[in-house]
Protein backbone atom coordinates (compact mmCIF):
# COMPACT_ATOMS: atom_id res chain seq x y z
CA UNK A 1 0.00 0.00 0.00
CA UNK A 2 1.53 3.35 -1.07
CA UNK A 3 1.33 6.51 1.08
CA UNK A 4 -1.66 8.46 0.17
CA UNK A 5 -1.82 11.46 2.88
CA UNK A 6 1.41 12.90 4.11
CA UNK A 7 1.36 15.91 7.39
CA UNK A 8 4.54 17.09 7.73
CA UNK A 9 5.08 19.39 11.16
CA UNK A 10 1.72 20.77 10.99
CA UNK A 11 0.69 23.69 12.83
CA UNK A 12 -2.51 25.59 13.73
CA UNK A 13 -2.81 28.79 15.94
CA UNK A 14 -5.76 30.55 16.73
CA UNK A 15 -5.17 34.00 18.06
CA UNK A 16 -8.27 35.06 20.28
CA UNK A 17 -7.32 38.49 21.96
CA UNK A 18 -3.75 38.33 22.94
CA UNK A 19 -3.31 34.39 23.59
CA UNK A 20 -2.16 32.17 21.14
CA UNK A 21 -3.73 28.72 21.02
CA UNK A 22 -1.67 26.03 19.72
CA UNK A 23 -4.55 23.58 18.26
CA UNK A 24 -1.97 21.70 16.78
CA UNK A 25 1.94 22.43 17.32
CA UNK A 26 3.57 20.18 15.05
CA UNK A 27 1.85 17.04 13.43
CA UNK A 28 3.49 14.71 11.58
CA UNK A 29 1.66 11.08 10.45
CA UNK A 30 1.29 9.25 6.95
CA UNK A 31 -1.84 7.67 6.03
CA UNK A 32 -1.80 4.69 3.27
CA UNK A 33 -4.37 4.05 0.36
CA UNK A 34 -7.48 1.95 1.52
CA UNK A 35 -6.47 2.27 4.85
CA UNK A 36 -9.12 2.85 8.08
CA UNK A 37 -7.43 5.04 10.11
CA UNK A 38 -9.26 6.14 13.84
CA UNK A 39 -7.33 9.65 15.86
CA UNK A 40 -7.84 9.07 19.20
CA UNK A 41 -8.11 11.97 21.87
CA UNK A 42 -9.83 13.97 24.30
CA UNK A 43 -11.96 17.09 24.02
CA UNK A 44 -9.14 20.10 22.90
CA UNK A 45 -7.09 17.73 22.05
CA UNK A 46 -6.98 18.72 18.00
CA UNK A 47 -8.69 15.83 16.62
CA UNK A 48 -10.86 18.07 14.92
CA UNK A 49 -8.34 20.58 13.40
CA UNK A 50 -6.51 17.60 11.90
CA UNK A 51 -9.45 16.60 10.27
CA UNK A 52 -10.83 20.06 8.56
CA UNK A 53 -7.60 20.89 7.47
CA UNK A 54 -7.20 17.31 5.91
CA UNK A 55 -10.65 18.06 4.71
CA UNK A 56 -10.01 21.18 3.05
CA UNK A 57 -12.74 22.98 5.43
CA UNK A 58 -9.83 25.03 7.44
CA UNK A 59 -5.54 25.64 6.75
CA UNK A 60 -2.63 24.63 8.59
CA UNK A 61 -0.36 28.07 9.86
CA UNK A 62 2.41 26.31 8.34
CA UNK A 63 3.68 22.76 7.62
CA UNK A 64 2.68 20.74 3.97
CA UNK A 65 -0.36 18.51 3.72
CA UNK A 66 0.16 16.24 0.60
CA UNK A 67 -3.05 14.53 -0.62
CA UNK A 68 -2.25 11.77 -3.93
CA UNK A 69 0.07 14.05 -5.72
CA UNK A 70 -0.90 17.27 -4.43
CA UNK A 71 0.24 19.79 -1.59
CA UNK A 72 -3.13 21.17 -0.60
CA UNK A 73 -1.37 23.49 1.98
CA UNK A 74 0.09 25.71 -1.28
CA UNK A 75 -3.93 25.90 -2.76
CA UNK A 76 -5.89 29.09 -2.63
CA UNK A 77 -9.61 29.08 -1.68
CA UNK A 78 -10.43 28.13 -5.31
CA UNK A 79 -8.57 25.16 -5.82
CA UNK A 80 -9.38 24.23 -1.90
CA UNK A 81 -12.83 24.46 -3.20
CA UNK A 82 -13.00 21.98 -5.89
CA UNK A 83 -10.98 19.83 -3.58
CA UNK A 84 -13.72 19.72 -0.98
CA UNK A 85 -16.06 19.10 -3.52
CA UNK A 86 -14.66 16.15 -5.95
CA UNK A 87 -11.77 14.65 -3.49
CA UNK A 88 -13.51 14.70 0.14
CA UNK A 89 -16.78 12.52 1.71
CA UNK A 90 -17.88 14.24 4.76
CA UNK A 91 -19.78 12.33 7.92
CA UNK A 92 -20.41 14.63 10.72
CA UNK A 93 -22.28 13.86 14.01
CA UNK A 94 -25.50 15.95 13.54
CA UNK A 95 -25.94 13.78 9.61
CA UNK A 96 -25.90 17.77 8.21
CA UNK A 97 -28.88 16.99 5.68
CA UNK A 98 -30.78 19.44 4.16
CA UNK A 99 -34.08 19.10 5.39
CA UNK A 100 -36.51 20.07 2.79
CA UNK A 101 -34.86 17.82 0.39
CA UNK A 102 -35.84 13.54 0.96
CA UNK A 103 -32.86 10.92 1.26
CA UNK A 104 -32.47 10.39 -2.22
CA UNK A 105 -32.49 14.22 -3.25
CA UNK A 106 -30.21 14.68 -0.46
CA UNK A 107 -27.89 12.52 -1.63
CA UNK A 108 -28.45 13.49 -5.62
CA UNK A 109 -27.88 17.07 -4.56
CA UNK A 110 -24.52 16.48 -3.04
CA UNK A 111 -22.92 13.94 -5.80
CA UNK A 112 -24.34 14.80 -8.95
CA UNK A 113 -21.89 18.03 -9.30
CA UNK A 114 -18.88 15.42 -8.96
CA UNK A 115 -17.26 13.85 -12.47
CA UNK A 116 -17.04 10.24 -10.83
CA UNK A 117 -20.10 10.48 -9.08
CA UNK A 118 -22.31 6.79 -8.28
CA UNK A 119 -25.46 5.81 -8.65
CA UNK A 120 -27.56 7.75 -5.35
CA UNK A 121 -30.14 5.09 -5.51
CA UNK A 122 -27.72 2.09 -5.57
CA UNK A 123 -25.55 3.92 -2.71
CA UNK A 124 -28.80 4.51 -0.33
CA UNK A 125 -29.86 0.72 -1.13
CA UNK A 126 -26.62 -0.61 -0.33
CA UNK A 127 -26.61 1.37 2.87
CA UNK A 128 -30.10 -0.44 3.47
CA UNK A 129 -32.45 2.54 2.67
CA UNK A 130 -33.68 1.28 -0.21
CA UNK A 131 -37.61 1.67 1.23
CA UNK A 132 -36.93 5.08 2.47
CA UNK A 133 -35.83 7.01 -0.26
CA UNK A 134 -38.79 9.56 -0.62
CA UNK A 135 -38.15 10.18 3.30
CA UNK A 136 -37.81 13.43 4.52
CA UNK A 137 -34.83 13.80 7.37
CA UNK A 138 -37.73 14.46 9.83
CA UNK A 139 -38.88 11.10 8.90
CA UNK A 140 -35.95 8.88 9.75
CA UNK A 141 -33.94 7.79 12.90
CA UNK A 142 -30.68 8.91 13.77
CA UNK A 143 -28.87 5.87 12.69
CA UNK A 144 -31.28 5.99 8.87
CA UNK A 145 -30.62 9.73 8.95
CA UNK A 146 -26.85 9.04 9.51
CA UNK A 147 -27.33 6.12 6.83
CA UNK A 148 -27.87 8.67 3.96
CA UNK A 149 -25.35 11.52 5.49
CA UNK A 150 -22.34 8.27 4.54
CA UNK A 151 -24.67 7.37 0.98
CA UNK A 152 -23.98 11.06 0.20
CA UNK A 153 -20.21 11.30 1.12
CA UNK A 154 -19.75 7.91 -0.72
CA UNK A 155 -21.66 8.98 -3.86
CA UNK A 156 -19.45 11.27 -4.62
CA UNK A 157 -16.85 8.76 -5.02
CA UNK A 158 -14.37 10.71 -3.30
CA UNK A 159 -10.50 9.49 -2.71
CA UNK A 160 -11.16 10.49 1.01
CA UNK A 161 -14.05 9.82 3.35
CA UNK A 162 -13.35 11.75 6.41
CA UNK A 163 -15.91 11.26 9.69
CA UNK A 164 -16.04 13.22 12.96
CA UNK A 165 -17.62 11.42 15.85
CA UNK A 166 -19.73 9.84 13.50
CA UNK A 167 -21.66 7.56 16.10
CA UNK A 168 -21.68 10.52 18.41
CA UNK A 169 -25.80 11.14 18.38
CA UNK A 170 -26.50 7.74 18.19
CA UNK A 171 -27.37 4.43 20.68
CA UNK A 172 -25.15 1.75 21.15
CA UNK A 173 -26.41 -0.72 18.64
CA UNK A 174 -27.03 1.97 15.77
CA UNK A 175 -23.61 3.40 16.45
CA UNK A 176 -21.95 -0.26 16.03
CA UNK A 177 -24.09 -0.45 12.51
CA UNK A 178 -23.00 2.64 11.30
CA UNK A 179 -19.49 1.83 12.09
CA UNK A 180 -19.97 -1.93 10.77
CA UNK A 181 -21.27 0.10 7.00
CA UNK A 182 -18.00 2.16 7.21
CA UNK A 183 -15.70 -0.64 7.72
CA UNK A 184 -17.90 -2.58 4.95
CA UNK A 185 -17.53 0.56 2.67
CA UNK A 186 -13.58 1.20 3.40
CA UNK A 187 -12.98 -2.90 3.03
CA UNK A 188 -15.51 -2.90 -0.43
CA UNK A 189 -14.05 0.47 -2.46
CA UNK A 190 -10.14 0.27 -0.86
CA UNK A 191 -11.19 4.31 -0.26
CA UNK A 192 -9.24 5.93 2.96
CA UNK A 193 -11.45 5.94 5.94
CA UNK A 194 -10.11 8.70 8.77
CA UNK A 195 -12.62 8.41 11.45
CA UNK A 196 -11.88 10.98 14.68
CA UNK A 197 -13.39 10.13 18.25
CA UNK A 198 -12.96 10.21 21.79
CA UNK A 199 -13.99 6.72 22.36
CA UNK A 200 -10.90 4.51 22.67
CA UNK A 201 -13.15 1.18 22.16
CA UNK A 202 -13.56 1.74 18.11
CA UNK A 203 -10.05 1.89 17.80
CA UNK A 204 -9.88 -2.26 17.35
CA UNK A 205 -11.70 -1.86 14.11
CA UNK A 206 -9.18 0.26 12.42
CA UNK A 207 -5.71 -0.51 10.64
CA UNK A 208 -3.80 2.54 11.97
CA UNK A 209 -4.49 3.99 15.34
CA UNK A 210 -3.39 8.02 15.75
CA UNK A 211 -3.63 9.37 19.21
CA UNK A 212 -3.34 13.23 19.66
CA UNK A 213 -2.82 15.07 22.61
CA UNK A 214 -2.73 18.60 23.56
CA UNK A 215 -2.04 19.46 19.54
CA UNK A 216 0.62 16.92 19.01
CA UNK A 217 0.29 12.98 18.24
CA UNK A 218 1.08 11.17 21.37
CA UNK A 219 1.81 7.54 19.66
CA UNK A 220 1.01 6.09 16.35
CA UNK A 221 -0.11 2.30 16.46
CA UNK A 222 -0.30 -0.35 13.46
CA UNK A 223 -2.93 -2.65 14.83
CA UNK A 224 -2.07 -6.25 13.68
CA UNK A 225 -5.33 -7.13 15.38
CA UNK A 226 -7.70 -5.78 13.76
CA UNK A 227 -11.38 -6.60 14.76
CA UNK A 228 -14.26 -6.71 13.28
CA UNK A 229 -17.06 -3.99 14.30
CA UNK A 230 -18.77 -6.87 15.62
CA UNK A 231 -16.51 -8.15 17.91
CA UNK A 232 -16.27 -5.04 19.77
CA UNK A 233 -17.98 -3.73 23.11
CA UNK A 234 -17.98 -0.82 24.77
N1 LIG B 1 -12.04 28.43 15.60
C1 LIG B 1 -11.30 28.33 16.71
N2 LIG B 1 -10.87 29.42 17.34
C2 LIG B 1 -10.11 29.31 18.46
N3 LIG B 1 -9.72 28.15 19.00
C3 LIG B 1 -10.12 27.04 18.41
C4 LIG B 1 -10.94 27.05 17.23
N4 LIG B 1 -11.17 25.77 16.87
C5 LIG B 1 -10.55 25.00 17.78
N5 LIG B 1 -9.92 25.76 18.71
C6 LIG B 1 -9.11 25.25 19.84
O1 LIG B 1 -8.16 24.34 19.34
C7 LIG B 1 -8.03 23.22 20.19
C8 LIG B 1 -8.30 21.92 19.43
O2 LIG B 1 -9.67 21.87 19.05
P1 LIG B 1 -10.33 20.65 18.28
O3 LIG B 1 -11.73 21.03 17.97
O4 LIG B 1 -9.46 20.24 17.16
O5 LIG B 1 -10.31 19.50 19.40
P2 LIG B 1 -10.98 18.07 19.40
O6 LIG B 1 -9.92 17.11 19.79
O7 LIG B 1 -11.66 17.83 18.09
O8 LIG B 1 -12.05 18.21 20.55
P3 LIG B 1 -13.57 17.66 20.68
O9 LIG B 1 -13.46 16.16 20.85
O10 LIG B 1 -14.08 18.33 21.93
O11 LIG B 1 -14.31 18.06 19.45
C9 LIG B 1 -8.94 23.46 21.37
O12 LIG B 1 -8.20 24.04 22.41
C10 LIG B 1 -9.95 24.47 20.83
O13 LIG B 1 -10.46 25.27 21.84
Amino acid sequence: MGVFIEFKNVKKEYTIGEVPIKALNGVDFSINKGEFVVVLGESGAGKSTILNILGGMDTATSGQVLVGDQNISSFNEKKLTEYRAEKVGFVFQFYNLIPNLNALENVEFASEVCKNHLDAKEILQKVGLKNHLRNFPSQLSGGEQQRVAIARAVAKNPALLLCDEPTGALDYVTGKSVLKLLQDLNRETNKSVVLVTHNSAIAPMADKIIKVKSGKIESITINEQIQSVEGIEW
